[in-house]
């Protein structure tokens, strides 16, 4: 009777009257429970062979191993069958644009096509079906309000476990290549995400060549040389069982190359900034923990600016008691009590650099204008194994940093206008002459090269011009300093910055060897001991004895061949 009873709901004759409405219905009503069955016979096998069958995986934003996947994606046009993208002006933020190839030069090009990769995709790999889908960000609750990061789930269908380790390496090695032309800068900006994710914005910033970098002779190429040794010797730190980290204080006055360094190094050796400011006012301790140790191998981390943190423990009336800061918070002198700017303590920073939380394989790097307000507990091998000096600029650097300014290719020399073009010897050695001259006309560490370089720009493409001004220049400048209200800071006779770096106070000449404009540094709050005297009237420069000095600035101005 069954079967047939089920034959007979699909092929039976349509019965007649109420009796056979009811018939209807009913047979109806078996025919979508049976379809209904089926369809979730069919799911659940699906699921099962997905189970069986396939791999999965997730990547989260904030983890280094998504920008790979993204990038992946985008190299390899995952994104030509769905084309949903969000648009937005171009910049040095990241975005993973695509070009469209619409005859538009790269450069002329002034938004960016980024793929949302929202909508499913499907797509080969070596063989193997992979299926990816993305998750929009959500916003999220209190107490970690703000946005979740969004995800992409990623499915790979093959029993080959092996294969999803094979297909990152891939994504990774296409990422390296790609991003090979730029450095990659990472910053903490505002804990806008929830827990895990800390390097919310990428920037991406053409390569500087090391050769840009003008420092004293061999500088460069010893820092350069030391770290990359540290790559290299990864085998023998782990054998010899000594963590395999190294940490470098760049210090000096501003403007004299210190960041211009890391950037052009992470470019030589192919490695991505992850750069924080400990004075942020989201940094604590947990969240350097949760920073540093987000970051992947082989990458450089920067503290910028590690002074504005804390204090020397070594200056012991600045230790804040009952700040609840933690016992290793101290105030920076001249912060007056009670001041605060960071809530990072001095342990914590500690405990990131060689306790648990220390990431092997990375690169640290700290720079200050102010090494000596440090702990020295900061200082000691082990956490910062190199210390290295930048001095204001000295004569063979500005002689450096003129010919690079004024490279033979860019410039047309005044008697080039007048008696046609010079040869390409007797025009080097014209510019070697001129960048000499110049070289003589700037006093010995007083001017940062960033001074150098503003002044250098008002002359673009004029290396005569630019000789014939540098002595006026200078003497102007040395002037101005001069006539910079003097203000007291905890009883030391500080001047105030120029007008072009509101909230910064002059450090006192304090052996680092930087006075004026030289020696600003991000101010804290005026504590009351603090006061503001008159200017005093313009009169000729003074000068500070400082070290390295080889001879009186008038002694430069006067000897100046102009
Ligand atoms: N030694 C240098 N060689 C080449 N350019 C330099 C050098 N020093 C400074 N500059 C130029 O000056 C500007 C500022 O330099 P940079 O930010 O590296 O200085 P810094 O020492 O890190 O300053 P701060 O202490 O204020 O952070 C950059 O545009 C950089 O190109």
């Amino acid at each position: 009777m069954g079967f047939s009873f089920f034959a007979s709901l699909f092929h039976g004759p349509i019965a007649q009257g109420s009796l056979g409405y009811a018939f209807d219905s009913f047979r109806l009503l078996v025919m979508g429970s049976l379809l209904e069955a089926g369809r979730r016979f069919f799911l659940w096998l699906i699921e099962r062979f997905r189970l069986q069958y396939s791999i999965t995986a997730q990547f989260t934003e904030g983890d280094p191993t998504f920008e790979w996947l993204v990038m992946f994606m985008t190299e390899h046009k995952i994104w030509r069958r769905s084309r949903d993208f969000r648009i937005s002006a171009k910049s040095s933020m990241r975005r993973w644009g695509i070009r469209l190839g619409a005859g538009i030069a790269e450069k002329d090009e002034h938004v960016d096509l980024v793929p949302t990769y929202e909508l499913p995709h499907l797509f080969r790999w070596h063989g193997i079906w992979i299926e990816t889908k993305r998750s929009t960000s959500v916003v999220t609750q209190p107490p970690f309000g703000g946005f979740s990061p969004s995800v992409i789930n990623l499915t790979m269908y093959t029993l080959n476990i092996k294969a999803l380790q094979e297909f990152i390496e891939e994504a990774r090695l296409c990422y390296l290549e790609r991003a090979k032309a730029s450095v990659i800068l990472h910053t903490a900006t505002q804990p806008n995400f929830g827990p895990g994710f800390v390097w919310n914005s990428v920037k991406r910033k053409l390569r500087r060549p090391i050769s840009s970098i003008v420092l004293e002779t061999g500088m460069m190429e010893s820092i350069v040389g030391d770290a990359r040794e540290f790559i290299e010797m990864e085998n023998w730190y782990i054998d010899a069982g000594i963590p395999h980290r190294r940490g470098y204080l760049l210090y000096g006055p501003p403007g004299t190359g210190k960041t211009s360094t890391i950037h052009a190094l992470a470019g030589e050796l192919g490695m991505e900034i992850f750069s924080l400011s400990l004075s942020a006012g989201f940094v604590d301790d947990a969240f350097l923990q949760q920073a540093a140790s987000s970051i992947p191998k082989k990458a450089i981390f920067l503290i910028e600016d590690i002074d504005c943190a804390f204090g020397s423990r070594d200056e012991g009336d600045n230790i804040s008691g009952g700040t609840g800061l933690g016992s290793g918070y101290m105030s920076p002198p001249g912060m007056g009590q009670g001041s605060r700017r960071s809530s990072v303590t001095l342990s914590g920073l500690l405990n990131v650099i060689d306790g648990i939380g220390s990431e092997e394989g990375v690169l640290f790097f700290a720079t200050t204008n102010h090494v000596d307000h440090l702990d020295s507990a900061l200082l000691r091998p082990g956490r910062i194994d190199r210390k290295i000096h930048y001095k204001l600029t000295g004569k063979t650097q500005a002689a450096a940093l003129f010919s690079r300014f004024f490279p033979a290719e860019h410039v047309t020399l005044l008697c080039e206008v007048e008696k046609g073009k010079l040869d390409a010897v007797e025009k080097a050695s014209r510019l070697a002459t001129l960048a000499n001259e110049f070289a003589e006309t700037i006093p010995d560490y007083e001017f940062s090269t960033a001074e150098l370089q503003g002044f250098l720009l008002s002359c673009k493409r004029k290396p005569e011009e630019a000789v014939l001004k540098a002595k006026l220049w200078v003497t102007q400048e040395l002037l101005e300093r001069q006539q910079k209200p003097v203000r007291f800071v905890n009883g030391r006779q500080q001047r105030t910055p120029p007008d072009t770096h509101p909230g910064v106070e002059a450090s006192p000449a304090n052996g680092v060897g930087f006075s004026g404009m030289g020696g600003i540094t991000p101010t804290a709050s005026t504590s009351p001991s603090d006061h503001i005297a008159p200017p005093t009237p313009p009169q000729t420069p003074s000068i500070t004895p400082k070290e390295p000095k080889e001879g009186s600035i008038v002694d430069a101005l006067l000897s100046g061949p102009v």
